[in-house]
């Protein structure tokens, strides 16, 4: 292990804090760098591969591995080290910031520069409000913006996904520019690298490209997660558009009304509707493949940074006294979602699933199967949109299911050591090559396709904002899982009688049932 004076620290080793650690160690005379691990099992994979992070340079490309990393590891959430740190790279989640730069509070000054990675926006306030009181003992911000495609292939392999990705960054406004020059050092080694392609920006224009970045955030994020889809299903379909266009129009309305915006200089297009649908459209379109980070949060029941990004919106908003709506309900959706431990909706072309697996009794699954075209009208009372609100509101009541129950869970099911190959076998050809050029065909996980599932979950209604909102008050008292209409059951249960195409789609969904569940558990 290296030891030089003044190491650039990084905290959060995920696939942006990888990248940039592997990147400034990449550097002709590289800086020192010292990563912050929180898991011991990390501390010691970092250990036994000798203090190194690789870079695969596209996804079947070479291996760019680099040593001589140093690593603190933090021990019950304290840090024995005492020394001070000058520079530190921040590139956990937005909702993480505070408890992870806790332990380092007493290491952290007015000497120090701490960048941020991070999506989102109000992280620098809330850490100035819980972690770093006195403003003349703060340290100096600044915000990187990566739009490179990064992700984790194990805990110390990262993979670039393609070469054409840049990334900004600029100091946050302290006020005093001239005692920026001494915090130059992070900023001057993040710009020397060739693989992070990064370019200094003004506060005005960091600003201008932060605030861009949290208006595709704020669509992109949350109607991928809600609708467990892929960046792309946003594009394809149609009925998403209003409700992108319904948030894009408050995000306008907010950016044109800020204070900071107001005093600085800039093209009047810059946040129209317009302007900011166009962007949303390009991102989408350059990510098309990507599982967005949100999505991904709610899928492994992580927190979800929402908070931070439609959460800042409605805070601004407020401030401005400017209602935000359906940045609201959007919100709801996502946190009616996100403590979903156990449960799961899937849907095929006309029917729609939800499934549960209670927390002490791991081997059944409860379902309810909806057929939403055969329903009359939304006074029945369990038509597919009460079920499925009342499954999300229902999730409230269960436990979160940490990997230590995933591992006993999955050790005590036999069933899902096997392979699925023969039941994905009865599938007939025609029926899956039907479905395939809508497919996301390399989402093994065996997850509906964005097709699938957006225009059905928008054909039902559901759960679009209002219809959670909406829902949410009708349905807050309601305490017992039955409301969701939910039954134990054994994997195939699903056969309808009538109608040959509902058949098919009841066929199929059964397949995905038995796919979507195992995520459950791994
Ligand atoms: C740009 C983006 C939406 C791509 O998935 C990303 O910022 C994310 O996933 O959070």
């Amino acid at each position: 292990m290296t030891s030089k004076l003044s190491p650039i620290y990084v905290l959060g080793l995920g696939s942006i804090g990888s990248f940039i650690a592997h990147s400034l160690r990449s550097l002709p005379d590289p800086p020192c760098v010292t990563l912050l691990v929180h898991k011991e099992g990390l501390y010691q994979e970092l250990s036994s591969s000798n203090w190194t992070l690789g870079l695969r340079i596209g996804e079947d490309g070479i291996l760019e591995e680099r040593s001589g990393f140093d690593a603190e590891l933090l021990e019950k959430k304290i840090s024995s080290c005492t020394d001070p740190i000058r520079y530190l790279i921040v590139a956990v989640k937005a909702s993480a910031t505070v408890t992870a730069l806790e332990p380092f509070k007493a290491r952290i000054g007015r000497e120090t520069t701490i960048c941020l990675f991070q999506n989102g926006l109000g992280q620098v306030e809330e850490l100035n409000e819980q972690l770093f009181i006195d403003p003349s003992t703060r340290p100096t911000y600044m915000f990187g913006i990566v739009r490179h495609g990064v992700y984790l292939n194990s805990a110390i392999e990262a993979v670039l996904s393609g070469p054409n990705g840049c990334a900004a960054v600029g100091f946050v406004d302290s006020g005093d520019n001239a005692a920026l020059c001494q915090h130059r050092f992070l900023l001057d080694a993040l710009l020397r690298s060739p693989r992070l392609r990064c370019t200094e920006l003004n506060w005005a224009d960091l600003l201008r490209v932060q605030l861009l970045k949290l208006a595709t955030n704020c669509v992109i994020n949350p109607l991928t997660a809600v609708l467990d889809i892929r960046n792309g299903g946003l594009f394809d379909n149609p009925h998403l558009w209003p409700i992108q266009h319904c948030l894009l129009k408050e995000i306008s309305n907010v950016f044109e009304n800020l204070p900071e915006i107001k005093c600085l200089p800039r093209d009047p297009a810059h946040f129209s509707v317009a302007s900011l649908t166009a962007i949303v459209q390009d991102t989408v379109e350059k990510t098309a493949h990507n599982s967005s980070s949100m999505r991904e949060d709610i899928r492994k029941g992580r927190p979800t940074e929402i908070g931070f990004i439609n959460g800042w919106i409605i805070k601004r908003g407020k401030e401005l006294g400017l209602d935000c709506a359906e940045e609201r309900d959007t919100k709801t959706c996502v946190a009616l979602l996100a403590p979903a431990p156990g449960v799961s909706l899937l849907s095929s072309a006309s029917l729609l699933s939800s499934l549960r697996v209670p927390y002490n009794d791991p081997s059944t699954l409860y379902y309810f199967l909806c057929d939403p075209n055969g329903e009359q009208s939304l006074e029945e009372p369990k038509t597919s949109i009460a079920s499925v609100l009342c499954l999300c509101l229902m999730a409230f009541h269960s436990p979160v299911r940490d990997q230590e129950w995933r591992n006993t869970a999955q050790s005590r099911l036999p069933l899902w050591t096997t392979s699925f190959d023969h039941a994905l076998s009865q599938i007939p050809k025609e029926v899956l090559q039907q479905i395939a050029p809508h497919s996301d065909s390399t989402n093994s996980d065996g997850s509906p396709s964005a097709h699938e599932v957006s225009s059905q979950l928008c054909a039902l209604g559901c759960p679009t904002p209002d219809a959670v909102a909406r829902i949410v008050r009708l349905r807050l008292e309601s305490s017992d899982w039955t409301q969701t209409g939910l039954q134990p059951g054994h994997i195939f249960p699903f056969r309808p009688t009538s109608g040959s195409s509902t058949r098919e789609s009841a066929s199929f969904t059964t397949q995905r049932c038995f796919l979507k569940t195992a995520n459950v558990y791994c």
